[in-house]
Parts: structure tokens; sequence; C-alpha cells
């Protein structure tokens, strides 16, 4: 039984964003996505939306309360808490995306990926993207983000951009055209759906 469900999930790929905040995934991811036609494994979370945010889409916003009961049901494939809020993707949610799809994409940070990565193997691919700690800082602050926040996200970024070297690609992300099509190329060679012209 256990068998046959690796073996169905084994039909498709799982794309990870990955890197510390304000290095650009959320915007690489959605144009890659677009591009592909790739849809989203949305999270939970029981931090409140900031402005700009859409439940259902930036992530699911629960309480704390929603998420535990969700938690203790066995619902979250992984689940984790990031500076006193919780973070969490379902099981049914990657097994219905992967079941209807031949791929999907997720941004995490290094545990959710390392957790993925554990129970899906080959078919994660980890996208790792980075920038220097001062143009994470700035485009957060441009952004909008609170200072406090910026500050907890800089407390991770040294043991986030130290997962770089075991993701499967790692794209400096100064241009954002650039590095959308550098990804794009990337997932090209996963997916071949003759998007990319190779000359
Ligand atoms: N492990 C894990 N990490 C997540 C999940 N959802 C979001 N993250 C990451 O958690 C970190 C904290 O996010 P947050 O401070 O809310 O900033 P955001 O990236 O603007 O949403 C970011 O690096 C997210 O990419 C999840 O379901 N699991
Ligand atoms: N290559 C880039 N050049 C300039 N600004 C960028 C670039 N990539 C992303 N940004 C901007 O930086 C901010 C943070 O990007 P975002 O995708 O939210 O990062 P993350 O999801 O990694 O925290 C956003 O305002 C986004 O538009």
């Amino acid at each position: 039984m256990l068998v046959r469900l690796y073996e169905k999930r084994a039909a498709s790929q799982i794309f990870i964003f990955t890197g510390p905040d304000g290095s650009g995934r959320k915007s690489v991811a959605e144009a890659v996505g677009q591009t592909f036609g790739m849809e989203k494994i949305v999270s939970f979370v029981t931090r409140p939306p900031r402005p700009g945010e859409v439940n259902g889409q930036d992530y699911c916003f629960i309480s704390h309360e929603t998420y535990r009961t969700m938690e203790r049901q066995g619902e979250f494939l992984e689940s984790v808490e990031i500076d006193g809020q919780h973070y969490g993707i379902r099981s049914l949610d990657v097994e219905s995306k992967l079941s209807q799809h031949d791929c999907a994409y997720v941004i995490l940070n290094r545990e959710g990926a390392s957790i993925l990565k554990k129970i899906y193997g080959e078919k994660v691919v980890r996208l790792f993207l980075y920038v220097d700690r001062r143009t994470a800082e700035e485009r957060q602050f441009n952004l909008g983000l609170a200072n406090e926040v910026i500050a907890k996200h800089l407390s991770h970024y040294d043991e986030e951009m130290a997962y770089r070297s075991v993701c499967e690609h790692a794209f400096e992300n100064y241009d954002l055209g650039q590095t959308t099509f550098e990804i794009t190329n990337t997932l090209e060679q996963y997916l071949q759906r003759g998007l990319v012209d190779k000359d």
C-alpha cells in the first residue's frame, strides 16, 4: 500500500523555491509558475496577512487553535515554527496537486525543504535563490515590512545561506528577468515542454 502510494507520487515533480527572505523566491516562483502553468502548493500559517496578501493564494491564514487541531489530526505533511508562528503544508494538498498535474511548486525555508526531500527523494528539486544580506534587507524594507519582521528574517540569513550547498540548483537573483529565464531553462530540462528555444 505504502509502496504504491510512493510509486504514484513518483510520477510528478515538486519544485521547491528556497533561500533567505528577500531573495525573490515568491516573485520568481510566480513568474516561472505562470510560464509552465504550474500550480502552487499553498501553506497554512498562523501569522496575520500582510497588506496585499490574499487568503488562499499567498497563504491559507488560520488561527493558532485551528492550526493545533489540524496538527492533532495529522493533516500536515510538514510543519515548522518560525519566530513564534506556525507554517505547514497539508498532505492532502500535495497529493491532490501531484495526482492531477505533472508538477507543482512550493516556497519553503530550509527545514521544510529538507523534510520534503526526505519524503519525495529525487522528485524534489530545490531551487536556491540568494542575494547579499544588504540587498535582502533593502528589498524587504522597500516592500514595507516592519523593522522587527526584517530583523527576524535577517537573523536566519546565515543558516538559510548555508543550505545552498545541498540544493540541486542555485541562482543569484539581482536581475529578475535573467533569474526567471535561467530557472525556466532549468525547469524545462525536467519538464520537457518544448517551451525554450535551445539554440
Ligand atoms: N517549512 C515551511 N516554511 C514555510 C512554509 N510557508 C512559508 N515558509 C517559509 O517561512 C519563512 C517565514 O515566512 P514569513 O516571515 O511569513 O515571510 P514571507 O516569506 O513573506 O511569507 C519564509 O522563508 C517562507 O518561505 C511552510 O509551509 N513550511
Ligand atoms: N531581481 C530582483 N531585483 C529587484 N527586486 C527584486 C528582485 N527579485 C525580487 N525583488 C523584489 O524583492 C522583494 C522581495 O521579493 P520576494 O519575491 O517577496 O522574496 P522572498 O519570497 O524570497 O521573501 C519584492 O518586492 C520583489 O519584487
